[in-house]
């Protein structure tokens, strides 16, 4: 399906740091989206890839990219003009403005970062799960006057290995009605250089800032309806879902795990066998349109009692799918498991590049 698409220039923003080194890994392979544009800060503008970017994957930097310059973040700086999708790792505190910049010259823009994850005309879109949400960008264009440039964002890395579970639950049982979710976090999540080693090594740290409320919210909206005339997305508007999150970062390098209670509307609740045939059962969107991005298996279930693992189970299905385990009774709400996703992977960048490939197959990227 896929195989004989034509060629999409691409550019990656942030293209030297956690998040942009995985769209490079992932993109230097791609089937048609091929890389033509880096950019980064000012440090880095103007320098080789190689030589500024401290690469920190297992793979080796792919070779027609280390001799890549390096470009400021601009849309008129060379190569940005001529891609047909833009990515963007950027630190949150700059992504905001440059993210922008680029939509508005006309450049669709998918992005990692939380700056636009609450506009009411941006999709926030984990392609596991909605990407129905995808025709407001029309509205968007129609609103800001462009006629291809527009921003799609993808959720916080936690946010994105919790809704997975928790849609396939939803399209088997009907809606759920309250959420408890701890989650222990990679220290790759904080990005390069991140938490110091004397903060993390020997500890737990109890505390990641405005993770918990970014979780709480985004669900609401991930697993929303668009409104009617896709002008904008509901929250989880016909039954209120109450989710308390509790964020925890641990040491281990990829791979979030959260420890997850569900109680469902309905009543009596499903039983645990019928959760996990659900959960086994679990097809998606971007499995039916053929991305090549998507898994095989949008959720991997587990059965042993001491899985999923972030060290054994994060690269199941190349980081795209979401491990779940130990589902079992919960004495205080229905259900209760652990689910794990790699942060880095369909936490981000993965989840960037099938929203992409999802636009592409829908006629959203020309
Ligand atoms: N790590 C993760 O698991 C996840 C991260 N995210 C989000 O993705 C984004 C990237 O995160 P991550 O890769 O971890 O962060 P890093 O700190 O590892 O990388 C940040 C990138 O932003 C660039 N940058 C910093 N300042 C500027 C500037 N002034 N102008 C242009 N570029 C700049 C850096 O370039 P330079 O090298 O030149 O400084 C680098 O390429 C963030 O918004 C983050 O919140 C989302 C989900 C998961
Ligand atoms: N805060 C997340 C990573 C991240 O950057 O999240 P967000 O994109 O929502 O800011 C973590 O530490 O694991």
């Amino acid at each position: 399906m896929t195989a004989s698409r034509k060629e999409i220039k691409v550019g990656i923003l942030g293209a030297t740091g956690t998040v942009g080194q995985r769209f490079i890994e992932l993109l230097s392979t791609h089937p048609y989206f091929k890389i033509h544009a880096l950019g980064a800060s000012s440090r880095s503008a103007g320098k080789r890839y190689a030589e500024v970017t401290k690469w920190k994957l297992a793979t080796t930097i792919p070779k027609d990219v280390a001799e890549m310059v390096i470009q400021e973040c601009k849309p008129d700086a060379p190569g940005f003009a001529e891609c047909g999708v833009v990515f963007s790792g950027l630190d949150h505190d700059v992504a905001g403005e440059i993210e922008v910049a680029f939509r508005a010259a006309e450049l669709v823009v998918f992005s990692n970062a939380k700056n636009y994850r609450r506009d009411p005309i941006v999709p926030l879109m984990v392609p596991l799960v909605n990407p129905h949400h995808l025709p407001v960008v029309r509205h968007q264009q129609s609103l800001l006057g462009l006629k291809k440039g527009y921003l799609v964002t993808n959720a916080n890395c936690s946010t994105t290995g919790l809704v997975v579970p928790l849609a396939a639950l939803e399209k088997a049982f009907g809606p759920i009605k309250t959420v408890l979710v701890t989650t222990l976090q990679a220290i790759s999540g904080a990005g390069y250089p991140g938490v110091s080693s004397l903060d993390i090594l020997d500890n737990v740290v109890p505390h990641i800032g405005g993770e918990e409320e970014k979780i709480e919210w985004e669900t609401a909206k991930i697993l929303g309806d668009v409104l009617p005339d896709s002008t904008g997305y509901e929250y989880h508007a016909h039954t209120p879902m109450t989710i308390s999150a509790t964020t925890t970062r641990v040491p281990v390098i990829d791979g979030h795990t959260a420890s997850v209670s569900v109680q469902f509307v309905r009543s009596p609740a499903p039983s645990v066998e019928q959760v996990k045939q659900a959960l086994r059962d679990f097809t998606c969107e971007a499995q039916t349109l053929g991305v090549p991005s998507a898994p095989a298996q949008a959720i991997v279930l587990h059965e042993a009692p001491d899985r999923p693992q972030p060290r054994l189970d994060r690269d199941l299905h190349n980081g795209a799918c979401v491990s779940v385990g130990r589902v079992r009774e919960c004495p205080v709400l229905d259900i209760k498991f652990i689910c794990l996703v790699d942060n880095v992977r369909l936490g981000a960048a993965t989840s960037s590049v099938m929203n992409a490939e999802i636009a592409v197959e829908k006629g959203y990227i020309a």
